[in-house]
């Protein structure tokens, strides 16, 4: 079964992960959707080699960013996306003038009423990134969880739709990732930002069987379905999570504030 590792490491400094990396980074693309900011969004936007606002995500980089960045000058100036994507019905045109004239490309989807903007945005990075960066790729997706249950869901539906894609939805409190069936998952913990709480849930289907280590509660071949057992409240108690189904799961864990640590 082939190994696959996961690590948050987007959440440090890019000069602490360069040196954990080692010889292949991730290239990382950065879609802003349209909910508040996370506070780390600066983070992300450091990692990011493409940066992408779906629709009225423009409007959350424009408003919340130099909140954000209180020490830097220029912030709407300096944190300018490289494209804008979606059916344009929630950006305000200050913000998408604004963009404009700065030279971000605007692609208008309006047209498109069936697939949502995050999706559309994914479906962009994926048509231009090159073969190479698309086997290190990983999306980040910041805000992505918490308000709309109906967007959240569309979003969680965005990572089985591009199941082959390594994609992390996140918000203030937690991120969540597909972990896809049949494969070793070795998730490294960096637990000065993330854990101790976590989650792994069947998503689309019962899974028949799970076997974990490095929770407290582990999976031992345990099938887990909706109306049955799923593991939430779970907690990380390793360096190294490893996870084995026979089905796609959806993993979780919780994100530190860092200034109350
Ligand atoms: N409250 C929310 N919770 C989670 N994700 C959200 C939320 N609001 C927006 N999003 C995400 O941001 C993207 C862009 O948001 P935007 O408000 O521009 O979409 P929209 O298509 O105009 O939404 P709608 O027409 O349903 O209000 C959405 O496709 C969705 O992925
Ligand atoms: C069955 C069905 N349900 C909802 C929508 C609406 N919808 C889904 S994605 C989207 C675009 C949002 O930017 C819209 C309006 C649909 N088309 N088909």
């Amino acid at each position: 079964m082939a190994v696959m590792t996961h690590s948050s490491s987007f959440l440090l400094p890019p000069t602490i992960t360069d040196a954990v990396n080692g010889s292949s980074p991730t290239t990382y693309a950065l879609i802003i959707l349209n909910q508040r900011l996370p506070r780390f969004s600066p983070l992300l936007w450091q990692h990011a080699k493409i940066r992408l606002c779906a629709d009225g995500g423009a409007n959350r980089l424009f408003d919340n960013m130099p909140e954000l960045c209180s020490d830097e000058h220029n912030v709407q100036e300096r944190y300018k996306p490289d494209v804008i994507k979606g059916d344009m019905d929630s950006i305000r045109p200050d913000v998408l003038n604004f963009y404009k004239n700065l030279g971000t490309m605007i692609v208008d989807n309006s047209d498109d009423q069936d697939t949502t903007d995050l999706h559309k945005c994914i479906a962009y990075v994926l048509d231009i990134v090159s073969d190479d960066d698309k086997s290190n790729l990983c999306i980040l997706v910041a805000g992505a969880l918490g308000g709309r249950f109906d967007h959240e869901m569309g979003n969680i539906n965005s990572l089985c739709r591009f199941s082959t894609t390594r994609i992390v939805l996140l918000s203030d409190d937690c991120l969540i990732q597909l972990l896809p069936s049949n494969r070793h998952h070795q998730i490294h913990i960096h637990s000065s930002v993330e854990g101790p709480h976590c989650g792994l849930i069947p998503i689309g289907a019962p899974s028949g069987s799970s076997t974990t280590t490095g929770l407290q509660w582990n999976l031992d071949n345990t099938e887990m379905r909706f109306g049955g057992l799923v593991s939430t409240s779970n907690i990380v108690k390793g360096e190294i999570v490893s996870v084995r189904s026979d089905s796609d799961l959806l993993w979780t864990i919780t994100i530190k504030n860092q200034s109350s640590n």
